[in-house]
């Protein structure tokens, strides 16, 4: 049809509702019928302005505050005030987690395995970097209390403020809750719209326009959402169940085009297929930045917030708890009346004792807002019990249930009546919340699922006070327990079949109630609820007996997540025992990994992970130089180089020395191949990984994820078939190894070649590397590679020393030796060997009674007894003590090391140097293995010399120079 006119509009009516019209009109006569049909259309466009605009002034009324479980009491918290960033990351995986949900929190540290994004909550829709399509369905997890209800209200506000998202035109917030109440009827996608929605009535087909369809809460869906056998609809005006719909909504064949945001706690994230969810998102909760960011905004007096933000950094649970906004609310209730009162030293240090200055908090609102009281009257009257008890009744049974909302006939069950409960929540409207649905219906829920965890485990206490029954027994034990109870065993039953019943459940979901059950356990705190809970007699004895009971726990081989929740149970207990064996390891040198039971390691993960400083370098030396320990501390080197708590994604790994095999290189492998591997220094020295390990090794090199800098591989075992599989990793992946060390190994000429042609190779980042010394030699395992025959500079032997064995063996004697005067000889009774080593060595001794082991730069004083002469008491010389008290390290006068006595009067020790890195090894030598005892890092500014101290006259004191 050929055009006569062509009319061309651009309206630009309202920034969401760009309108390009290009009409062709065939003939001069249609004029008339299309002004027509454009006054018909710029109507509808009114219509939708109008519409828009309505909703997004009620939106705005209505999210504009938020509810912190104060709504009651006619105060309101306005959104924009308060609201502070969360740190969302979006993340591929779909997987349903069953831990514990607050665990989770504690956990990420963890997980550092999926890739991180942040994102910024508005541009939740956008595309990321690498995907060009748009994002239908969004699917945002994240534990209870960590926000996603106020990030969907924020989202929803700043667009109903025209403030983001100005190209969507109409959001459509709805919740599960909600929904539930409309199980049984019957509505169109249309009618459900302008049944929440009523300011949309006018529009009938919303395919055209760009929607966005919220979905808050999947967890609490109580709708079947059978995906497998609901039917197929794409009518929008067919009428069916909600369930259809939003099946249908979610899978697109309702409004295709529409975008889509659910948000979910983590375990019923799977209930929507994973094809369907177009990008996974996480809230994570509040980085420690945005912790102090919320306490600034929530305290209007800058020094308090200081104060709250300095005593939660001191008390570890406090901290990671924070995490959580809901619980960072909790903190700044608590908190916030306190202050006022008391002195910093003063507020909750653990998480049991932040809940019950909640409660009394809350306890003290009533009486002084709702009875007519004042401060000073007793909160504790027989009123504000009973509303204690019946909720703490409701809290357990439904726990136990797993129920996290209730219904009327809930409330009844418990024998809570309808009236009594919304007077509850009227009254302790922080505690226990209301919600009203449509039609009138009331649903129930705790503020947060920790409050309900608190009032369970109070309930369980005051049932046994009260009739000594405890509740957590099944059936006869039930009644067993109370004719036990006047023999006093019944308390600690209590907490062992809690500890029993939070170890059996797979996802943990009772981990929090244990806490609670316990930190209610100690004489303190049932000081602080203050004869609401009467104190026992045996309390003290009983604490002992339940944290001995979960050190034996602990030492089962237990799951990380299950360990530390045990270990946050002894901090309730207010049981450090553990955590001070491992700093006093720690602080004093070496662990060893054969010395640790499970319950010391999951102490030093948990410990680890709490170091408030980060972790800069990782070296496993520090901690136990084994194979075995650095599998079982892979979770912090992996977490050293991302993790919320401690960011330092540079960190350095120093694995040399460790005694680490094929095993471990499989594991770093994935670690270097892993989307979020910071990972650029790697020392993996001195470890007989062969040629076999390191092909392993280099599948993760080869990685295009990997960005490795420096690799050490010296001293290896690395023959010509190693070295060709590093040359071609390094083809695959040219663009970031700068540095190699494949010193003390033998690469044979073939190696050499190819892996120096890649040195010359423009397109290889290559640009040190080390291949000499190279020889067969070095294909010896271990240390003994470098070992060096000792011998003794005569000139420097105490005459208080005997040799014999051809100068091999040297004794304390008992009489002077008739030595001839010499300027280097010592007067203490002690000794030098002849050549000063400069670059790896190693060598052993066999010692009997009490000797020092040392090296020492050859100007050590020689003359007179004193620190300046005396081995490890001056800055020249370093030693171990080997006596039946164990071994001790010294340098420069201070004692490095106090490991558990050896109880021998005889033993080998192995010394290892490496001059250019500045590392001296002492080792234990146990049938042929070496047991690492400590090792300095320092700069050796001067060759050093083996020598030896023999401190006390024993003719039985001796030292035997082994051969290499
Ligand atoms: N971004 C934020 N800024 C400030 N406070 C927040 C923020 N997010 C959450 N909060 C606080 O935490 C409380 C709980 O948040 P919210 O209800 O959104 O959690 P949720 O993840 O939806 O929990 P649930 O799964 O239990 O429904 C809020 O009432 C508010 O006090």
């Amino acid at each position: 049809m050929k055009c006569k006119f062509l009319f061309t509009f651009v309206l630009k009516l309202q920034n969401s509702f760009p309108i390009a019209l290009c009409v062709s009109v065939p003939h001069r006569n249609m004029t008339k019928s299309l002004l027509n049909y454009f006054f018909f259309y710029f109507c509808f466009i009114e219509s939708l302005i109008t519409s828009q605009q309505t909703l997004k002034s009620n939106m705005k009324k209505k999210f504009q505050s938020v509810f912190e479980g104060i709504t009651n009491s006619g105060n309101q918290t306005f959104l924009n005030q308060i609201y502070t960033e969360l740190y969302i990351t979006e993340g591929e995986s779909g997987e349903v987690n069953n831990e514990h949900e607050v665990r989770q929190i504690e956990s990420v540290t963890w997980k550092p395995e999926r890739p991180e994004t942040a994102i910024r909550h508005e541009d939740i829709f956008k595309p990321s970097p690498g995907r060009d399509e748009p994002i239908r369905t969004v699917m945002t997890k994240g534990v209870a209390g960590i926000g996603k209800t106020v990030l969907t209200q924020k989202f929803t506000l700043d667009w109903a403020e025209d403030q983001t998202n100005q190209d969507i035109q109409f959001m459509f917030p709805f919740t599960f809750r909600e929904l539930n109440l409309l199980k049984d009827e019957q509505f169109s996608l249309v009618e459900l719209v302008h049944h929440f929605f009523s300011e949309t009535r006018g529009i009938s087909r919303f395919e055209e326009l760009k929607v966005v369809f919220i979905f808050d809460g999947l967890d609490e869906s109580r709708l079947p959402l059978d995906f497998h056998n609901n039917e197929i609809l794409t009518d929008v005006t067919k009428s069916t169940s909600v369930d259809v719909l939003l099946t249908n909504l979610i899978r697109g064949n309702l409004l295709p085009k529409a975008h889509l945001w659910i948000t979910t706690r983590p375990a019923a994230a799977n209930r929507i297929p994973a094809e369907f969810v177009g990008m996974m998102t996480e809230i994570r909760g509040f980085t420690d930045p945005q912790k102090d960011e919320y306490f600034t905004k929530r305290f209007r007096y800058k020094k308090q917030a200081r104060m709250v933000i300095s005593h939660i950094k001191k008390s570890r649970s406090l901290h990671i708890m924070c995490h959580i906004p809901i619980f960072c609310w909790i903190t700044a209730t608590v908190v916030e009346e306190m202050l006022n009162k008391k002195d910093e030293e003063d507020l909750p240090k653990t998480l049991t004792e932040m809940y019950i200055h909640f409660l009394v908090v809350q306890t003290k609102l009533k009486v002084i807002k709702y009875d007519g009281g004042t401060e000073t009257d007793s909160h504790w009257s027989p009123e504000s019990r009973k509303t204690i008890e019946s909720l703490g009744k409701l809290a357990f049974d439904q726990l136990m249930k797993r129920n996290l909302i209730f219904y009327e006939s809930d409330l009844a069950e418990c024998g809570i009546d309808i009236r009594a409960a919304s007077v509850c929540s009227g009254v302790f409207t922080q505690i226990f919340r209301e919600e009203r649905g449509l039609y009138q219906n009331k649903v129930f829920c705790f503020v947060h699922l920790s409050v309900q965890e608190f009032l369970a485990a109070l309930h369980v206490h005051l049932t046994f006070i009260k009739s000594g029954v405890n509740v957590l027994a099944k059936g006869e034990t039930k009644s067993k327990v109370l004719e036990t109870r006047s023999h006093g065993s019944s308390e600690i039953e209590i907490y062992q079949s809690a500890v029993d019943m939070a170890l059996e459940s797979p996802d943990g979901h009772l981990d929090l109630f244990l806490r609670f059950l316990l930190g209610l356990s100690l004489e303190t705190n049932k000081r602080h609820l203050g004869g609401f809970v009467a104190q026992t007699e045996e309390s003290l004895a009983t604490n002992k007996d339940t944290a001995q009971y979960i050190k034996e726990k602990m030492n089962n081989d237990l799951c990380v997540e299950k360990s530390i929740n045990l270990f946050h149970c002894l901090n309730e207990l207010n049981d450090q025992s553990l955590v001070e064996e491992i700093q006093q390891s720690l602080q004093t040198g070496s662990l060893s990994a054969h010395q640790l039971s499970p319950a010391q390691w999951s102490a030093l993960h948990f410990m680890l992970l709490s170091s408030e400083k980060g972790l800069e370098t990782f070296d496993l030396k520090k901690y136990s130089a084994s194979e075995e320990a650095f599998l079982k501390l892979l979770p912090i080197v992996k977490s050293c180089r991302k993790a919320i708590i401690t960011l330092y994604p540079f960190c350095p790994l120093r694995l040399s020395g460790c005694n680490l095999s094929e095993r471990s290189c499989e594991a770093l492998s994935s670690l270097l191949s892993s989307t979020t591997s910071s990972l650029r220094d790697l020392d993996l020295s001195n470890n007989d990984l062969k040629d076999s390990g390191v092909k392993l090794l280099c599948s993760g090199l080869m990685s295009p994820d990997c960005e490795l800098e420096i690799l050490r591989l010296s001293g290896c075992l690395i023959t010509e078939e190693g070295c060709a599989a590093l040359a071609s990793a390094l083809t695959v992946n040219p663009s970031h190894l700068k540095e190699l060390d494949l010193s003390f190994n033998n690469p044979g000429q073939a190696g050499k070649e190819s892996l120096a042609a890649l040195l010359k190779n423009p397109s290889f980042k290559l640009e040190s590397l080390s291949m000499e010394p190279a020889g067969e030699r070095w294909l010896t395992p271990g240390l003994r590679k470098y070992s060096s025959p000792l011998t003794v500079d005569l000139n420097t032997v105490s005459r208080l020393l005997k040799l014999s064995d051809g100068n091999r063996k040297v004794t304390r004697g008992e009489e002077e030796q008739p030595y001839p005067d010499h300027p280097d000889r010592f007067d203490l009774c002690q000794l030098l060997c002849t050549d000063g080593l400069t670059g790896r060595c190693y060598w052993e001794v066999e010692w009997g009674g009490r000797i020092y082991v040392s090296v020492s730069y050859r100007g050590i004083n020689r003359k007179g007894v004193n620190d300046d002469s005396w081995f490890g008491f001056n800055d020249k010389s370093w030693s171990v003590i080997c006596s039946d008290d164990g071994y001790t390290v010294w340098h420069n006068g201070r004692k490095a090391f106090v490991p558990v006595s050896t109880s021998s009067v005889y033993g080998r020790v192995a010394v290892y140097v490496d001059c250019p890195a500045g590392t001296l090894s002492f080792f234990r030598v146990s049938s042929e293995t070496l047991i690492h005892i400590y090792t300095f890092n320092t700069k050796f500014t001067e060759p050093l010399y083996p020598g030896f101290i023999w401190s006390a006259v024993e003719s039985a004191f001796n030292v035997k120079l082994l051969a290499s």
